[in-house]
């Protein structure tokens, strides 16, 4: 029997089964929208704006989504930039990707920042402004103590693998982080 061709077109439904089987619950303002995927297989629910603003050149401003939640125990959601927003206006979350606690029951609001220094950005209500992505958390008891354990890397960081090319790095430029 010839092997099925291994093409992308050929992945099966990669749609993730909700965590625990728990749903995400969602509870709009009035007038508001229920985010949704822009296809079955996105990652990102998106977030729309529930008030019309401008953003400032190179300002910023917190934005109402009209949505509170109730995630899945055991589950974080990540407030995450638009990339088309990011490639073509120079918007983006500034703390993103911001981090929405499973117990908390207050408004989703998005924290966006125009990186553009000479145009304001308006958006009006019901603007896709970011996109929530739903993923587990572990929470490991923590242990405190004096030694860590030896690894190749070790305390090197922060460039010290090389620069934007593909060249070794040059000797004596290697960063390591100070204990
Ligand atoms: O982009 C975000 C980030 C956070 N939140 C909400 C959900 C989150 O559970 C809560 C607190 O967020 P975070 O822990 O990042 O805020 P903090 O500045 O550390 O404040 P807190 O002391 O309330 O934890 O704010 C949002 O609506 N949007």
């Amino acid at each position: 029997m010839p092997a099925e061709p291994d093409t992308l077109d050929t992945v099966p439904d990669i749609t993730p089964a909700p965590a625990g089987g728990s749903p995400l619950r969602i509870r709009p303002a009035p007038g508001a929208p229920m985010p949704h995927r822009a296809h079955a297989d996105d990652a990102g629910l998106d977030l729309t704006s529930a008030e019309d603003v401008e953003i400032p050149a190179g300002g910023r401003a917190l934005v109402d989504t009209g949505i509170s939640l109730a995630l899945p125990p055991g589950t974080v959601g990540l407030v995450c930039p638009r990339s088309g927003l990011a490639a073509k206006h120079g918007i983006t979350v500034l703390n993103g990707p911001g981090i929405v606690d499973a117990g908390y029951r207050g408004p989703i609001k998005v924290s966006l920042h125009n990186t553009d220094l000479a145009e304001p950005f308006g958006l009006r209500a019901g603007d896709r402004i970011a996109q929530l992505v739903v993923v587990p958390f572990l929470a490991p008891v923590l242990q405190e103590v004096d030694d860590l354990d030896v690894t190749d890397r070790a305390a090197s960081g922060f460039g010290s693998s090389g620069g934007f090319g593909t060249g070794p790095a040059t000797a004596g430029t290697d960063e390591t982080t100070e204990g």
